[in-house]
């Protein structure tokens, strides 16, 4: 199925602006659905978001709509880019619109009350439709300033791979294909928790070193944890896995490290959250990893320090003095053993 009707893009937000414009730059018509008319109409009228990603153009060919069901009537492939707090509630009204198309959730994150990765909800929500998810090192800024840059389709509809190949590849953005969706969607949602530890660990200016060290292990507490639940490691050391931990683990403008960076610079959770004003979605995920990998039984202990700061009242000092001072182990334990 390859269409030459209108794409849908189901988001007003960062991502979802990004997402229209690269289509847009391919020569694709697209719909992006959002809820606030007004919002809609600045658009329409300036061609520029009031509120997300301000400064960027909005193409010709992106035309902002606020009406759901007759955007998704209109379109064969579908760019959920909705927070995972609102993604069920939003489309299962809607549910039956999807059977037979291509939908593509772009969305980091797990429903908190079932576990459920998004491309789950929607399979649940939609049986009929095609699934897929998107995920790689892909901040929206970025991608909608033209930054060169990466990401990765997976899903076990190779048409449906082949068919976002079509639309999205471009100049500026490459996009690999996967048949591991449920590798790529839990990488990129398990990484916004150890941005948050970033962002704090350069607040209180840690040196190079720690930072390395910090990524490198929460890669194997990542994968420890996806092995646990019946994963592919070797998706890890992809794009969706490493190439996105990397870039929201150093970059400031990834939103998890902003949360992290200001709570570093004393502020409460509650105030980094708001002051941020976009959606961080590892705040979420921290608190259902933590429960899921206590019920699991497996050892996640820099989830367990970040979720000490952030939920339990415990000072950096000592949770890092705890970290530090935890039994010897041994390296890259969680893919085979090394012989010790
Ligand atoms: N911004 C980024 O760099 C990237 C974001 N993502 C993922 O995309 C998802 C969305 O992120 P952003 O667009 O950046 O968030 P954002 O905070 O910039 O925007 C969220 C958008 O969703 C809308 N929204 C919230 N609740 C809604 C509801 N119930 N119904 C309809 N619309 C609703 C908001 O009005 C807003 O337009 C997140 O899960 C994020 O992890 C993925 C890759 C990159
Ligand atoms: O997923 C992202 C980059 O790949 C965006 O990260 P943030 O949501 O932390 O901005």
């Amino acid at each position: 199925m390859t269409t030459t009707q209108p794409i849908a893009v189901l988001g007003g937000g960062s991502f979802g602006t990004a997402i229209a414009n690269l289509l847009a730059a391919n020569g694709h018509s697209v719909l992006l659905w959002m809820r606030d008319p007004t919002q809609a109409e600045a658009i329409r009228v300036t061609r520029h978001n009031p509120r997300y990603l301000k400064h960027v153009e909005i193409d010709a060919l992106v035309e902002p709509v606020t009406d759901l069901a007759s955007t998704l009537d209109s379109c064969q492939l579908v760019f959920v880019v909705l927070p995972s707090s609102a993604l069920r509630k939003a489309l299962q009204p809607h549910a039956d619109k999807l059977a037979g198309k291509f939908v593509v959730s772009t969305t980091k994150g797990i429903e908190a009350e079932t576990f459920m990765l998004m491309s789950e909800i929607l399979e649940s929500i939609a049986p009929e439709a095609r699934i897929g998810v998107i995920s790689g090192p892909n901040l929206a800024r970025e991608i909608a300033e033209g930054a060169l840059t990466a990401t990765v389709v997976a899903s076990d509809d190779q048409a449906l791979c082949a068919e976002v190949q079509r639309v999205l590849h471009g100049r500026t953005f490459r996009v690999y294909a996967s048949p591991d969706r449920f590798g790529a969607e839990l990488g990129g949602a398990l990484k916004n928790v150890y941005a948050i530890m970033a962002g704090m660990a350069g607040a209180l200016g840690m040196g190079e070193n720690t930072k390395s060290m910090l990524i490198t292990r929460a890669l194997a507490e990542m994968t420890r944890f996806a092995v646990r639940l019946g994963a592919n490691p070797m998706t890890f050391l992809g794009l969706a896995g490493v190439g996105d931990l990397i870039v929201t683990c150093t970059s400031p403008k990834s939103r998890n490290y902003q949360v992290g960076y200001a709570v570093g610079e004393g502020l409460s959770l509650e105030e980094a959250v708001s002051r941020l004003g976009e959606v961080a979605e590892g705040v979420n995920t921290l608190k259902v990893l933590r429960s899921k990998s206590e019920a699991l039984g497996v050892y996640m202990p820099l989830v367990a320090a970040l979720h000490a700061i952030l939920f339990e009242g415990h000072g950096m000092d000592e949770v890092i003095e705890m970290l530090m001072s935890g039994e010897p182990k041994t390296d890259v334990d969680f893919i085979a053993s090394t012989g010790f």
